[in-house]
């Protein structure tokens, strides 16, 4: 039976905003933090729900707005296998946050449960984190107000990355039995990944140190504690990691700045031929960039990564006599640099697919290997548990032990920002690279992403890996016009799933070109959906 009488009343307390309509997208519910009590106390209920129809597994609950500004927030559900919601549920979650009151509200509790079919005197279990937001032990308090109206089980995982949010919802999960990922604590977490590093490392030259730009965000806590683990075998230098001062977090800083601007932090001075990293506010994007010998920056990201990593594994499966056996295969999406592409797709499957981490996760999970960044630097890589199989029972060599060490170091369950960061130095370490023979493996094509503001985004609508307009009608001819005006240029436009804007990438030959071709595309857009003249952004053609 539900608690009704409780459930209203404690909703009581959570009154929804009436002027605003939330929605779980594609990174959850995130809009600005001191708007979110309501959502935050009926994810509570939500994730209970979850959690029984899934007969008392564990599910997770990050507290994060990853790399928007400050006074935003957000929160996301995390399924039993470390995965994101199960899409189905994300409509659930949208009814269930805009259910006008506490009446309707339970009533919609009541009709998912009777369209799902949820037992519920399963017992519910749920753990849950959230980042250094300064909204985020108020909606943390209204989240544990819901779990305890529907008498929920919770773990209170405190202030952590997301990626240790998504581990610990694994390894709860899979605790004692065959699959078991690890120690369910922070602890396992860090042991698990610097054993495996460490292992990585041994017997070759010292890396250099590496400079983490944090983001002024969570992901220093984790990086500090990762050094004490490290011990002298890898020195990280922090920087960005100002928890304290109001404002501070991913302003000029951090992996989205990075790969926006296409230009360092400006509290970052790199020596030629230093290379360092930027992290996320949430620790699951990374995004790599050195200085050259004459002290030029030059960007490293989610497509190097993949291109780096792919490689390397596609090297030490064949050295380990498993290619037969062993398929490796990339995931990108349209974002993907097209050069990224011409060079992975003459080595290895390549597919595309649509925006958003949960559709490259879910196509990685059909090769033996997958690997997938999104082109802002968010990616892991997975390996089947068949592949897991073969590799843990053929007799070791040395390309089998790099092998086991390497899955180890990768946090199979989400993008992890450090776990990549420490898969990247160990990939260079092994193939004596710096940054300069990294960056050379193929040359960016000059690119631009654009934001056009719209009246209404969901008047666009997308087909092939949302590579084309399918609506507004007509409008994809003129682009393949444009496009046509430009030797070796794409361009694509899509509505965004986490801003209230259309997005217009281009890539061409030249910068002046993909600046060209992106800000006419941005035009026709802007002028096809009916922005007022007067506003037009000026750098439009
Ligand atoms: C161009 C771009 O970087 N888009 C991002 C952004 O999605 P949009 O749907 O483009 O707003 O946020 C997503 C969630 O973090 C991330 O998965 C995605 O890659
Ligand atoms: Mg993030």
């Amino acid at each position: 039976m539900l608690p009704v009488k409780e459930l209203q009343e404690r909703s009581d307390r959570h009154p929804k905003p009436s002027d605003i309509k939330f929605q779980y997208g594609t990174a959850g519910f995130r809009t600005l933090g001191k708007t979110l009590d309501s959502v935050l106390f009926r994810v509570g209920v939500l994730a209970a729900l979850r959690s029984k129809k899934l007969d008392g597994k564990t599910i997770g609950v990050m507290v994060t707005a990853s790399h928007n500004p400050e006074p935003d927030n957000g929160v996301k559900l995390v399924d039993p296998r470390g995965e994101m919601l199960e899409s189905s549920w994300e409509a659930h979650a949208t009814a269930l946050a805009n259910a006008p009151s506490s009446v309707a509200f339970v009533a919609a509790v009541d009709e998912l449960v009777r369209a799902t079919k949820i037992d519920l005197s399963i017992p519910a279990r749920v753990v849950y984190a959230r980042d250094t937001r300064p909204t985020g032990p108020q909606l943390v308090t209204a989240l544990k107000d819901g779990l305890e109206a529907i008498k929920a089980e919770y773990r209170d995982a405190g202030v952590t990355t997301t990626p240790v949010l998504h581990y610990l919802v694994r390894t709860i999960n899979t605790k004692g039995t065959k699959d078991s990922y690890g120690e369910d604590t922070e602890e396992g977490y860090l042991t698990k990944i610097s054993d495996a590093f460490k292992k990585l490392l041994a017997g070759k030259p010292p890396s250099p140190p590496l400079l983490i730009d944090c983001a002024n965000g969570v992901g220093a806590l984790m990086a500090e504690r990762f050094k004490a683990y490290l011990g002298d075998i890898f020195t990280i230098d922090v920087v960005n990691a100002d928890l304290h001062t109001p404002g501070v977090l991913n302003n000029s800083c951090g992996a989205d700045f990075v790969k926006v601007n296409q230009k360092l932090p400006p509290s970052i001075t790199l020596q030629p031929g230093q290379r360092a990293c930027s992290l996320d506010g949430d620790a699951d994007r990374l995004m790599y960039y050195y200085a050259d010998e004459h002290g030029q920056f030059h960007m490293l990201d989610g497509d190097k990564i993949t291109t780096l990593v792919a490689s390397y594994i596609v090297e030490l499966v064949k050295a380990s006599g498993l290619d037969e056996q062993i398929k490796v295969g990339v995931i990108q999406t349209a974002y993907a640099n097209g050069s990224s592409t011409k060079y992975l797709s003459g080595r290895l499957p390549v597919k595309c697919v649509p925006t958003g981490v949960k559709h490259l996760h879910h196509a990685a999970e059909q090769y033996d290997v997958g690997v997938y960044f999104e082109a802002n630097g968010h990616g892991t890589v997975l390996f089947s548990p068949a592949a897991q199989e073969l590799i843990s029972s053929h007799t070791p060599s040395s390309a089998l032990t790099n092998l086991r060490n390497i899955i180890d170091v990768i946090n199979q369950t989400v993008g992890d920002a450090l776990s990549d960061a420490f898969l990247v130095e160990a990939v260079l370490a092994h193939k004596s690279f710096s940054g300069v023979e990294w960056d050379s493996m193929y040359c960016d094509l000059p690119n631009r992403l654009v934001k056009v503001v719209v009246s209404d985004r969901n008047a666009f609508k997308t087909a092939d890996a949302e590579r084309r307009l399918v609506s507004p009608p007509g409008l994809q001819v003129k682009v393949d016009e444009l496009m046509r005006k430009y030797g070796g240029g794409r361009s694509f436009v899509r509505p965004s799933g986490t801003e209230d804007v259309v997005r217009v990438y281009a890539e061409a030959a030249t910068r002046a070109e993909a600046d060209e071709l992106a800000f006419r595309v941005a035009g026709l857009v802007y002028d096809e959906a009916g922005g007022d003249p007067s506003q037009r952004p000026k750098e439009f053609i």
